[in-house]
């Protein structure tokens, strides 16, 4: 971990996937997202084996390093400790949040998923979370299960004066809404890796200008 806690940017959000970022298209593929813009990435993995896994976070940890961008894991605190990644990211049925802030400190960043509930947005909160994610918004191949939110939760949790995450179906084409209703993240594995490699980029450029220019407390004209 690093000693003092990365700020947290308002942009995009590159979630990787065992999928679309295979091991062998894994790091450059975060690299191209990088390069366009991205704010924040999550490493995603629920099928590499441990070694494997050990192996793409320290490497991605390196990488968002020199990038300045913070690296989160999914659902893996003792990864994240292990390779001294930024922090975390928890759904409800995974590590308590007390637990992974024991683990990991308070320079690390834990975003936590609330669904479509404010209450669960207004626990999280209280724990401690550094942000706090909403979705599915739209239908995804990613997690084609999760539960539905409405684009209204985001205004709502902006209240709650912690970044707020949109996430689930989200691209290029439909991200608008979400970002005028609140959304500081736009978190995005299919919308963004999905396609071919080589537009990686230019799709991290589209969703960081969107961002930039459609966010209610946006500088720029709406
Ligand atoms: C930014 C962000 N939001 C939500 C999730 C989903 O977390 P979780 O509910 O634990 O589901 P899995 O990702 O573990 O399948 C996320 N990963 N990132
Ligand atoms: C990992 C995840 N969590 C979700 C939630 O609603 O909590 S939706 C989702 C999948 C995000 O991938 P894509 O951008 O390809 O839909
Ligand atoms: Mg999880």
């Amino acid at each position: 971990m690093g000693t003092l806690k990365l700020p947290i940017q308002r942009g995009l959000y590159a979630i990787t996937d065992n999928r679309l970022t295979p091991p062998d298209r894994l790091l450059e593929s975060v690299e191209a997202a990088l390069a366009g813009g991205a704010v924040l990435v999550q490493y995603r993995d629920k099928l590499s084996s441990t070694a494997e896994r050990l192996r793409q976070a320290t490497d991605l940890t390196r990488l968002c390093r020199s990038a300045g961008v913070p690296l989160l894991i999914n659902d893996d605190p003792e990864l994240a400790h292990r390779v001294g990644a930024d922090g975390v990211h928890l759904g409800q049925d995974d590590w308590d949040l007390a637990d992974a802030r024991k683990l990991l400190g308070q320079d690390a960043i834990i975003g936590i998923t609330c669904h479509h509930r404010i209450d669960l947005a207004e626990t999280a909160k209280a724990g401690g979370a550094d942000y706090l994610a909403f979705g599915r918004f739209y239908q995804s191949g990613t997690k084609p299960g999760a539960p539905r939110a409405d684009a209204q939760v985001l205004t709502e949790a902006s209240r709650l004066a912690r970044p707020v995450a949109a996430i689930g179906g989200i691209t290029t084409d439909n991200a608008e809404p979400l970002v005028r209703a609140g959304a500081d993240l736009i978190a995005v594995v299919g919308g963004l890796f999905g396609g071919s490699p080589e537009d990686i980029e230019a799709k991290a450029k589209q969703f960081s200008q969107l961002i930039a220019l459609h966010h209610p407390l946006s500088t720029h004209s709406n």
